[in-house]
């Protein structure tokens, strides 16, 4: 690093051992890799994660087969019947900042039992199944993806949850200083919270056409574990100055970052970084992607929670130079109402046809002037 360069001017994203863990010494190098990697990167690539490489494996060779199902199975399952916003999109069905994603996606959740009822706000009904035949391919179609990827997902579940630990260590805070944002609980429990996740496909770019696998922008929730499932590079991610490093496949390994929840609740110590993905040139096979959205509690008003750092915790912001401008849009909504409800923005932002369905009081809002023929996404 040059001497006048910030550490947020980062040009590449670091790498954490997960197996460093396993003894007192290398635990305590990997958290202080960890809090330089959310405070000044936003972004780091995971090594020897604790979930199996045989189930990650399997899951990379599904991914093609699942876009390979015949058009009218994926119609069949599409996002529009679902109020939880799960099942298959087509290219050009979402939209970031205005501009049309190339990208054809598969939405699923963790298991969950929806708990809306009669006169409970709308965002309660954002969270539901995803295990209903209307969502899943037929089994006979693709036969043990689902039990795989519920598979995978019970373990990177699980991964995420011991992280959120990590991160009260990182930033030197009682080890359930983030209790609240999951029902009271340290560790939460599977069931409680329901994440989210997809299967991705950006098709190569084609002559002339746009590169815009999906726009800049911010993940909203709390940590994103993202699983690249092709050699491809496409993953690029903004640094302070607002130039674009690349985060090409490592292979067994995940991308983590930060949400634009994450980021609120811990004052913008941990930072949410822009990021976006490019088509692969023409005429190249597609890349695939799997990313693990953590959430929150739906009911937790982020402004009602402050977190108690240490002075010099906090002064880390400041070293790390003054955050520039970014191309991806914000989530400023997280001072004012719910979670939950913040999240059904951004969803409804992004799919409007899904919201227009399901939630028209909202799209109502959102959209006065009706369908937008291209939106303002997130
Ligand atoms: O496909 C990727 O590598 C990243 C996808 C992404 O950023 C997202 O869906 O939020
Ligand atoms: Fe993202």
């Amino acid at each position: 690093m040059a001497q006048d360069e910030k550490p947020g001017d980062f040009s590449s994203i670091p790498i954490l051992d997960w197996s460093l863990l396993s003894t007192p010494e290398g635990k305590s190098k990997f958290i202080g890799e960890l809090q330089h990697a959310l405070v000044n990167v936003g972004f780091l690539y995971l090594s020897n994660p604790p979930v199996a490489r045989e189930v990650m494996d399997k899951l990379i060779e599904y991914t093609p087969r699942l876009f390979d199902l015949p058009q009218e199975e994926k119609e069949s399952i599409r996002m529009t019947n679902s109020p939880h916003f799960f099942g298959y999109t087509g290219v050009g069905a979402e939209i970031t900042k205005g501009k049309t994603d190339q990208r054809e996606q598969f939405d699923f959740g963790t298991p969950y039992e929806c708990k809306w009822k009669p006169g409970d706000p709308d965002y309660i009904k954002l969270w539901g199944p995803s295990q209903v035949c209307l969502i899943w391919p037929k089994e006979e179609l693709i036969p043990g993806f689902k039990d795989l990827y519920l598979r995978y997902l019970a373990q990177v579940e699980q991964l995420s949850n011991e992280f959120t630990g990590l991160l009260a260590e990182a930033f030197e805070l009682p080890e359930d200083a983030f209790a609240p944002f999951f029902s009271g609980s340290t560790k939460p429990k599977p069931g409680v919270v329901q994440h989210r996740t997809k299967i991705i496909k950006y098709p190569a770019r084609k002559e002339g056409g746009s590169d815009q696998g999906v726009g800049p922008h911010f993940d909203g929730g709390f940590l994103t574990f993202l699983l690249q499932a092709s050699d491809h590079p496409g993953l690029q991610v903004q640094n302070l100055t607002g130039e674009w490093i690349d985060a090409p496949p490592i292979p067994g390994t995940f991308v983590v970052n930060i949400g634009k929840a994450l980021e609120n609740v811990t004052q913008g110590l941990a930072r949410a970084t822009s990021h976006r993905v490019l088509s692969p040139p023409p005429g190249s096979t597609p890349r695939y992607s799997i990313p693990f959205f953590q959430f929150i509690s739906q009911e937790v008003l982020l402004s009602d929670f402050k977190l108690e750092f240490k002075p010099e915790i906090l002064k880390l912001k400041e070293s790390r130079g003054q955050l520039g401008v970014v191309d991806s849009v914000n989530y400023a909504e997280y001072g004012l109402y719910p979670a939950g409800h913040v999240t059904l923005i951004g969803r409804v932002r992004s799919h409007p046809d899904v919201g227009e369905r399901h939630y028209p009081d909202l799209f109502k809002q959102l959209f006065p002037n009706g369908m937008p023929a291209q939106g303002s996404a997130y």
